[in-house]
């Protein structure tokens, strides 16, 4: 099954993983998680995930995607960033891949967060919006556009093909 929006390219998650600094024994959440594939990849070192998203079709897929990870320590919540937010203690660190609501996302992240947040954004509006918001925050750490491209086969050579570019911003305390 293809879910629309996913899933993150290997490059960009390892980027943003590594921005994140998500360490063993941490509460981590991926917010707007589509396919789940940031999720699981971060339950091999977070002690606790928290896959967050508002369409029930990326859950769906996301929650089967850690049973065949065999991935136990994710927890799944379908609804929007706000309403899991509200219910949560404390994260160490959050990826946010889903820009809808980010201004108030990141504000209820920024007083539950004692590590950094990482949103990836792919339009230049949720790029000046993390920004922005984060300076407002006094969190802003830096932003990166990712551009990349792969290599593959033709015709017995080498040739490169990009993918789509993504801006990735990161905040912290
Ligand atoms: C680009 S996709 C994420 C891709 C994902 N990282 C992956 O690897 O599959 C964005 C997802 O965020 C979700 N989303 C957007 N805004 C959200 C919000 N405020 N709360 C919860 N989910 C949200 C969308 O439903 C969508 O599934």
């Amino acid at each position: 099954m293809r879910l629309k929006g996913g899933p993150t390219q290997d490059e960009i998650m390892a980027i943003s993983l590594y921005k994140l600094g998500l360490r063993h024994g941490d509460a981590f959440a991926d917010i707007g998680c589509g396919t789940g594939k940031v999720a699981v990849y971060a339950s091999r070192t977070a002690e606790m995930v928290y896959a967050v998203d508002r369409r029930k079709e990326a859950i769906e897929h996301a929650r089967q995607n850690a049973i065949e990870a065999g991935a136990s320590n994710v927890r799944f919540f379908e609804g929007d960033s706000l309403d899991f937010l509200w219910g949560i203690e404390r994260l160490d660190c959050a990826f946010v891949g889903g820009t809808k609501r980010l201004e108030e996302t990141l504000e209820a992240l920024s007083m539950k967060v004692s590590g950094n947040i990482v949103v990836n954004a792919v339009r230049v509006e949720a790029l000046n919006e993390a920004i922005l918001t984060m300076k407002r925050l006094g969190i802003f750490k830096e932003a990166l556009h990712v551009q990349v491209s792969r290599s593959y086969d033709i015709g017995g050579g080498t040739m490169f093909r990009p993918i789509d570019p993504v801006y990735i911003i990161v905040g912290g305390k």
